[in-house]
């Protein structure tokens, strides 16, 4: 299993300034527990940007993505709906990770 955990960098911005604070993933980023602390890359080059603590995790599926959830994305509800369908196209099945940042 690959247990390394990336953003895109275009998000680095919103989660080091308290902006965003859940992520949205398929199953394959589901393994990170409650409480675990995640030294975070960026995706495209790898870069160590933060450590985050997983605060939560929960199902969530495409269907019940409320406009609380892009408020925690530092998104519209559109916006948001689009972001994860461009991300995962075809996929209505996520998991809700919550975190807060603990080291930058
Ligand atoms: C790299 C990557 O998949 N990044 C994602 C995916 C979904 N949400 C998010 O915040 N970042």
């Amino acid at each position: 299993m690959n247990r390394k955990f990336t953003f895109f960098s275009r998000f680095i911005p919103d989660i080091l300034a308290g902006r965003k604070t859940i992520t949205i993933r398929d199953d394959s980023e589901s393994w990170p527990k409650p409480g675990e602390l995640l030294e975070v890359h960026t995706f495209e080059d790898d870069r160590w940007f933060c450590q985050l603590r997983v605060l939560e995790i929960s199902p969530l599926a495409l269907a019940d993505f409320k406009e609380e959830h892009a408020q925690q994305e530092n998104m519209s509800l559109p916006e948001l709906r689009q972001v994860i369908a461009d991300i995962y196209p075809g996929q209505d099945a996520f998991w809700l990770i919550r975190f807060e940042v603990t080291a930058q």
